[in-house]
């Protein structure tokens, strides 16, 4: 569905991905967690065409994106500020929606329209943050394009929208499956509804796995400090803090039966490290290992 091999792109002589490669050839929602600066706005716009790869190739259903329409058709591409006209109301986008998007779903727009609460009247230029951010994924999951890429989907959103976001995005995927990219910071809240997980980090993609495996990865013993040492001699060690004669550590190994059974055998606690402190840690132990 999608294919991007050796992209390398910059601005203005400063490089920001260099020789990314990174395919997806199934139906599936990906979830794309980057540090700030990381490259995922930038990988994004070059996927939907925005602009061209310095070096390397892109493929869009077949179809290299820059500047050619017959991409654009499998495509639906919401960045944060979407340029929207800037007196268009939500039926300008609904009437957008239909004319770009030969697979758009009418109904799905309406019930997203009603469930976000969204004025028809009111100019979109004059909404909440979070209205905004709501209008602009109406037009993404309702565009039911064959790839379809969400930046930031819940900025803005409250809890309760976001809710309805996730229930929405996980019912226009079941009902119309394709590739949906997802960039994120809040990976907690999306992990359970992604089947797999990009990590871009320092120019590169760092990891691209599934999400129920990388998910399973990060786990944190504490003990006395003896113990603690004693069973992680030779393990990644993630993170380390230290209370009296307590140390707690992160280490980068999955939540296993294994694991679990040593750390009783030792008398060390053990759980499991959230998916966001383990994605952390694991930028920032690159950055320490190429420092
Ligand atoms: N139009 C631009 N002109 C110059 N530099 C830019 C431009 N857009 C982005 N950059 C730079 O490219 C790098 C990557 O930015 P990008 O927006 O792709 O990252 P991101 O991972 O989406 O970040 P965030 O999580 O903060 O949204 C940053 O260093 C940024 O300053």
């Amino acid at each position: 569905m999608i294919r991007v091999d050796q992209v390398s792109y910059g601005y203005h002589q400063t490089p920001v991905l260099d020789h990314v490669t990174l395919h997806e050839s199934e139906p599936v929602i990906s979830a794309i967690w980057g540090r700030n600066g990381a490259g995922k706005t930038t990988l994004m716009s070059l996927l939907a065409g925005h602009n061209r790869p310095d070096q390397g190739s892109i493929q869009v259903m077949g179809e290299d994106p820059y500047n050619n329409l017959a991409a654009q058709k499998h495509l639906c591409y919401v960045q944060e500020n979407h340029p929207l006209g800037r007196n268009w109301t939500i039926s300008d986008l609904v009437r957008f929606g239909q004319y770009f998007h030969p697979e758009w779903n009418q109904e799905l727009a309406e019930r997203l329209i009603d469930l976000f609460e969204l004025p028809s009247k009111r100019k979109i230029v004059k909404f909440s943050k979070g209205m905004k951010t709501a209008a602009q994924m109406v037009l993404g999951l309702a565009s039911h394009a064959s790839v379809t890429i969400l930046d930031e989907p819940t900025n803005g959103l409250d809890a309760e929208k976001r809710k309805f976001f996730y229930n929405a995005l996980l019912e226009s995927y079941e009902e119309h499956p394709r590739l949906i990219l997802v960039s994120t910071h809040h990976i907690e809240e999306i992990q359970p509804l992604c089947e797999s997980l990009i990590v871009l980090h320092q120019g590169g993609v760092l990891c691209h796995e599934q999400m129920e495996e990388i998910r399973e990865r990060g786990i944190l013993l504490t003990g006395l400090i003896r113990d603690v040492d004693q069973v992680t001699q030779g393990e990644n060690i993630m993170e380390s803090a230290q209370l009296g004669s307590t140390k707690k550590v992160m280490i980068d190994a999955s939540y296993s039966k294994e694991w679990r059974d040593i750390a009783q055998a030792h008398g060390l606690s053990i759980e499991k490290a959230t998916l966001q402190d383990y994605l952390v840690n694991l930028t920032r132990k690159q950055e320490v290992l190429k420092g």
